[in-house]
């Protein structure tokens, strides 16, 4: 579904994605990992269109998108999650949903003032996709709660929410296991694999918690020093030389632990 052709990123000298090629299969839950500084979020960036490369192409379901903006890159399917913005939070759960097809499409005051029936029609269809999604969330009960006040981790299934609301194919996760506790991780992780198996949604996931990893994902992808180091299933990946070469320099533990 995502193909990186030896993409090359520079920040004034430094190489942060160094010939990094790889591809997300279509229908997958593919694993993004790799010690700090490896290029992970430099990559995402790039293909989800945020960021220029320097060198090489992004192919999305076989189109070229190198560059694409990330507002037609939406368009396409192709989104990134992004932390709920300041304004945002002074809104309900259920608006943030709602919210997302409009800022989507660009809505503006020519159809509410001269098409209200048909505004009125899309409010209604909007409004039930949002519960829908509030329903697969397990979110329903907070609803009407203020964005600003839930849980790290109620926050995390409602940027993932967002996306529901979208015809998404793919999504790029950064990170949704970051604070999230053990209870609304396991929703988390639930959520995600709902998403995949029965709505078909196509995820990459970026994430330093290696029991999520390997709980999702398969393939899992290393990445180091700006390129793919190893590619497999998680278990293939906690015992590679390379990969354990690269997290700990050689020392005796397990990939297990860089989750620690
Ligand atoms: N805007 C920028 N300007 C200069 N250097 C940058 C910029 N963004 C990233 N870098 C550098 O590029 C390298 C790769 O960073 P990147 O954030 O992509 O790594 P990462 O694998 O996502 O790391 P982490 O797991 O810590 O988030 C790092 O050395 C980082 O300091």
């Amino acid at each position: 579904m995502i193909e990186v052709r030896d993409i090359v990123k520079r920040f004034g000298g430094l190489v942060a994605v160094d010939h990094c090629s790889l591809t997300v299969g279509k229908g997958t839950i593919t694993g993004l990992i790799g010690p700090n500084g490896a290029g992970k979020s430099t990559l995402f960036n790039i293909v989800a269109g945020f960021l220029q490369p320097d060198d090489g192409s992004v192919l999305l379901d076989g189109e070229d998108v190198t560059s694409v903006s990330p507002h037609r890159l939406f368009r396409k399917g192709l989104v990134r999650t992004f932390q709920i913005p300041h304004e945002l939070a002074r809104m309900s759960v259920l608006e943030n949903l709602m919210l997302v097809p409009a800022e989507q499409s660009g809505e503006n005051l020519f159809n509410a003032w001269f098409r209200p029936a048909r505004t009125r029609g899309d409010e209604a269809r909007v409004r039930e996709r949002a519960e829908q999604a509030l329903e697969t969330l397990q979110l329903t009960h907070v609803r009407h709660e203020l964005a600003g006040n839930l849980s790290g981790g109620q926050k995390k299934l409602l940027e993932i929410g967002r996306t529901m609301m979208t015809d998404a194919r793919v999504v790029l996760l950064d990170e949704p296991g970051a604070g999230v506790n053990r209870t609304l991780m396991a929703q988390l992780t639930d959520v995600i694999r709902t998403l995949n198996r029965e709505h078909g949604y196509t995820f990459c996931i970026i994430e330093h918690d290696m029991d999520m990893i390997g709980e999702l994902c398969d393939p899992v992808i290393c990445m180091a020093q700006g390129h793919v180091l190893a590619q497999g299933s998680m278990a293939e990946i906690r015992s590679n030389e390379a990969v354990l070469e690269a997290y700990f320099g050689g020392g005796a533990a397990t990939a297990a632990d860089a989750s620690a």
